[in-house]
């Protein structure tokens, strides 16, 4: 065990892209935590979708043994945090488990709207913190105004920023000094009964469920019979460890020590962030404040495109969710798109992830439907019900009135932009809350519903600004709002995937964009065919598709036999990727084609 004034925890916060992989490999790497030859670059982010998109998505943590200055040894812990907006209660839980955090600023950049939201909660949480500012050795840093703009926007004290260039290596060992000096020992009672924050959980194929703790009172050692305080369940411990960030057995783990443990758990549902472990016989008097089960917030219809890969799609969920608690499922029978599943995720990106997984570990093709937010309905008869499916949405008379979810937005921006980033979040009924300078860059806040930011707000955002904006929110509460369902037909047949739910004063507009839009997007059949946008048995927008004159074997005259097969065979391939809507087929890529909206 370790004495608890020679233990540092700490994370590191920064805006994506700043930095944080790259410092916490040097400083892996410094202290020869990993042998040189073992170094594999970002020894954090285990996936490769992460590694691709360059994203952090789970929490991980490393133990670092580090001889300072003082002549004492001194044990960092290093959790890792998620850098994503969608996962900002996992973010809560790690600063919760850690006294300190590293802010890492991009000199050459500034402060971006994920440092803000990632520094706040280093804030809420207590911790001491330090800024570093990275990337130094590029011409293009300007530490000094960075500086400035640290206390400024943020206010907290700059001056003894610790500056460094992660990739050359520069200034990493005041870096380990600032860890040990400026960051505060934990605190904890040895002698209390055992409270450990559950920090985060993963699936291993070897070992099962894994568990990383954070002991805050008392001693676990590798045998005792733990429970969890939330789910109630109860383990037998069999495996202890630290992270290094290979596993490491260690007999106990103390107050103030962050480890890893194993306990035959089935699976990571069974585990909850934020949850507080205890021992079974002898329990803590209290739980951990602060839990709060993991909620999806957007939801959309996940469907195979050959239907006889149903199977597939189902074991595929089924494995993703053994190592993700908050993305759920349910099956979801669509008249138009047949066997497949309603899904819930914790945001656009969390859905992007999943799907592309999907995708590509599974090899399936599949048709996502829009997605779409919680509504709630409040129903005549006093009822409130969550609406996760426009498709569902039951007869208006019984409905009084519709609740969506409202977030608040945190855009930073340059300023010869500001001017497009107003237009789409009003375009997009936002209400303007905020608007501060921070040297050359403006700091919009807006009040916006989330319905209106899942689809293609970032995409957009991205776009007005040449990729220059940086954007960040959180769910503020449910707020009444004119809403109806927008119903699609084609050919008279209504096509539940393609329903939405959306603000009356739109509807018109968004109705005839997307009938416009179909038009193209459908290829013209033997006859004509209408296409057409309703609220309840209204028409409010309408499109025929013309019928098409010739067949397309029709230029094979003479007996080309082969030359026709291969046509038809053609035809038919391309038929896979075409779903059937009554006597209309109605290509796959359609369906998210017809919902982007153009500004
Ligand atoms: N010139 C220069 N480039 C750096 C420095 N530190 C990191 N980079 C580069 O900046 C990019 C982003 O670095 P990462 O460490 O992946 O950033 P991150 O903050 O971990 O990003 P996420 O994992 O996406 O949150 C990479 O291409 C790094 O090579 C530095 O000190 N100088």
């Amino acid at each position: 065990m370790t004495d608890i004034e020679r233990i540092r925890n700490f994370s590191i916060v920064a805006h994506i892209d700043h930095g944080k992989s790259t410092l916490a490999d040097r400083l892996i790497q410094l202290t020869g935590t990993v042998a040189e030859r073992d170094m594999k670059a970002q020894m954090l982010d285990a996936m490769d979708i992460e590694r691709e998109r360059g994203i952090t998505i789970k929490a991980n943590s490393v133990r670092i043994d580090y001889p300072a200055k003082d002549g004492h040894t001194y044990v960092l812990n290093l959790i890792d945090t998620p850098g994503h907006v969608d996962f900002a209660y996992e973010v809560s839980r790690s600063m919760q488990a850690v006294e300190g955090s590293l802010l890492v600023v991009d000199a050459s950049q500034g402060v971006e709207a994920q440092t803000l939201a990632n520094v706040y909660q280093a804030i809420d949480a207590d911790h001491e913190i330090v800024p570093v500012l990275n990337k130094v050795d590029l011409p293009a840093a300007e530490p000094e105004r960075v500086k400035e703009q640290i206390e400024d926007v943020i206010g907290i004290d700059a001056s003894e920023s610790v500056m460094i260039s992660a990739k050359t290596g520069l200034g990493i060992p005041d870096v380990l000094e600032a860890i040990v000096t400026r960051l505060p020992a934990p605190k904890g009672d040895r002698d209390a009964p055992l409270k450990a924050m559950l920090v985060d959980s993963w699936y291993d194929s070897y070992l099962g469920v894994v568990v990383l703790i954070r002991v805050m009172d008392g001693v676990i050692k590798k045998g005792d019979q733990i429970k969890m305080m939330k789910t109630g369940a109860a383990y037998k411990l069999d495996r202890l460890a630290v992270l290094k960030p290979q596993m490491v057995e260690i007999a106990e783990l103390g107050p103030g020590e962050i480890g890893v443990f194993t306990a035959s758990i089935k699976q990571v549902r069974d585990t909850r962030v934020g949850d507080t472990i205890t021992h079974e016989k002898k329990p803590c008097a209290t739980a951990l404040p602060g839990f709060k089960p993991a909620q999806p917030v957007v939801f959309c219809g996940l469907f195979p495109v050959d239907a006889n890969d149903f199977d597939d799609l189902r074991d595929a969920i089924e494995k993703l969710q053994l190592n993700d608690a908050s993305f759920s499922s349910e099956m979801e029978t669509s008249a138009a798109l047949g066997f497949g599943f309603r899904c819930g995720f914790l945001g656009l990106l969390h859905l992007e992830v999943i799907r592309d997984r999907l995708e590509r570990e599974y090899d399936l093709d599949l048709i996502t439907t829009a997605p779409s937010v919680v509504f709630k309905l409040h129903m005549r008869d006093g009822e409130v019900r969550d609406l996760h499916n426009p498709a569902d949405m039951p007869d208006l008379t019984l409905v009084d009135h519709i609740e969506e979810p409202r977030i608040k937005a945190t855009i930073l921006v340059p300023d010869e932009y500001l001017g497009d980033v107003l237009k789409l979040c009003q375009d997009r009924r936002g209400i303007q809350m905020d608007l501060t300078y921070a040297g050359s860059r403006a700091m919009v806040v807006y009040d916006l519903p989330l319905a209106e930011v899942v689809f293609d707000f970032y995409d957009r955002l991205k776009s007005v600004t040449k990729g220059y904006a940086s954007f960040d929110y959180q769910i503020t509460g449910y707020r009444e709002d004119f809403l109806v369902k927008m119903s699609i037909l084609v050919n008279d047949e209504p096509v539940d995937a393609l329903s939405i739910m959306v603000h009356r004063d739109r509807a018109d507009a968004r109705g005839r964009a997307m009938v416009e839009k179909l038009k193209d997007l459908i290829p013209r059949h033997m006859f004509k065919i209408p296409i057409q946008a309703a609220i309840g048995g209204r028409v409010i927008a309408r499109e025929t598709l013309s019928a098409m004159r010739k067949d397309v074997t029709a230029k094979c005259y003479g007996g080309d036999a082969t030359r026709k097969k291969k046509l038809l065979e053609k035809q038919k391939a391309g038929k896979k990727k075409m779903r059937q809507f009554g006597k209309v087929e109605i290509p796959q890529s359609a369906f998210i084609a017809a919902l982007k909206m153009d500004e």
